[in-house]
């Protein structure tokens, strides 16, 4: 039996962490007394004696906690978004090309994904590497998240107040944390345009990517080599050309993989092959945080990698 502690419990993110390993047959989570959750010497006695220890906190006090395992030579997946581009950590994501499982599996400090790039860096990456888009081209990203992307903070705002919107758009100083990420694991020479927004409903998430293609290359040419890359991956899925696959169809909706750690990717092209729009869907609770962290944690500790990383 392995051992995890999960630091920042309470939090969304950190209870569905939980949620999940409760269901786990070979990890054991080792919890903080509640009273104790910000005592430094009690998160240092529970990080030496798990063999993984997940931050589930806020950017800053995820900080405190790495300086923490650095001391004590500890083993660290840090859902936060500090160090998803940093110099001695390993990008959890594991799908992104064909080494990544071993470098997860053998590091000391990995980070989990943000939700909006998982989408996108699926999307792009593979893309981008082929040469069927131009790293150095002009992408511009829309998407939508569930509420419960913003945490309890925002949570808290639609499920008690009343006065959260229906839709809003956000990020729109340019400057969204993800930005960096989406760059440097989509292997772009610009950093997009990406306007990120919000819905009046729980979990799951939507990203668009419009694509305007130059020369030869087809919209069917972009979809057949995203089936390629994925073919042999078990949470990531590609829908047939131009299909919009939802209970709500025609509407695309961000529902339908709530719970589950499945992302789905689309390619919808216009009559000409020319144009269209590459769509990634997930939960961002799921492969867009808490079963993505499930994921890595089954990596890094040698277990088979879909073990309770679905709710349902
Ligand atoms: N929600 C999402 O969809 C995703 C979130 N993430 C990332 O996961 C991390 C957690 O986010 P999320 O779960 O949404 O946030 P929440 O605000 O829901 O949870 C954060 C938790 O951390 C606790 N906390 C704060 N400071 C400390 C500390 N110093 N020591 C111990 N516990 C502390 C908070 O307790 P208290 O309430 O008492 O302050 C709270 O329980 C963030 O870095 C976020 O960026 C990543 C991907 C998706
Ligand atoms: C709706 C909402 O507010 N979403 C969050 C992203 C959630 C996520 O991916 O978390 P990280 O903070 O770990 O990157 C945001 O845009 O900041």
């Amino acid at each position: 039996m392995k051992k995890v502690f999960i630091d920042g419990e309470t939090g969304t993110t950190g209870l569905q962490v939980r949620e999940r390993l409760i269901h786990h047959p070979d990890i054991e989570v080792i919890s903080i007394d509640p009273a104790k959750k910000r005592d430094v010497e009690e998160k240092r006695r529970l990080m030496k004696e798990a063999d993984v220890t997940v931050l589930c906190l806020p950017d800053d006090a995820a900080k405190d906690s790495v300086v923490l395992a650095k001391e004590e030579n500890c083993r660290v997946l840090d859902a936060s978004s500090v160090h998803r581009v940093a110099n001695g950590w390993v990008y959890g994501l594991p799908e992104l090309d064909v080494t990544q499982r071993d470098k997860i599996k053998d590091a000391q400090f990995v980070s989990n994904p943000g939700c909006y790039p998982t989408g996108v860096v699926l999307l792009l990456k593979p893309l981008v590497e082929a040469g069927l888009l131009p790293a150095n081209g002009d992408y511009s990203i829309n998407a939508v998240s569930g509420y419960s992307g913003g945490g309890n903070a925002l949570i808290d705002r639609y499920e008690s107040d009343n006065k959260a919107p229906i839709f809003g758009a956000y990020g729109l100083s340019f400057n969204h944390k993800h930005l960096p990420e989406m760059k440097v694991w989509a292997g772009l020479s610009k950093t997009p345009i990406f306007v990120p927004s919000v819905g009046n409903f729980r979990q799951g998430m939507l990203t668009f990517l419009p694509i305007h293609l130059k020369g030869d290359t087809t919209m069917a040419q972009l979809h057949a080599k995203l089936v390629e890359i994925y073919a042999n991956d078990t949470f990531v899925t590609v829908n047939d050309l131009n299909l919009v696959a939802d209970n709500a169809a025609p509407f695309l909706t961000p529902h339908d993989l709530e719970n589950t750690n499945q992302v789905e990717l689309s390619v919808l092209s216009e009559p000409g092959n020319q144009s269209g729009i590459l769509v990634a869907k997930l939960d961002n609770l799921g492969k867009g945080a808490s079963g993505a962290a499930v994921q890595n944690l089954n990596i890094m500790l040698g277990f088979a990698e879909d073990i309770a990383v679905n709710l349902r």
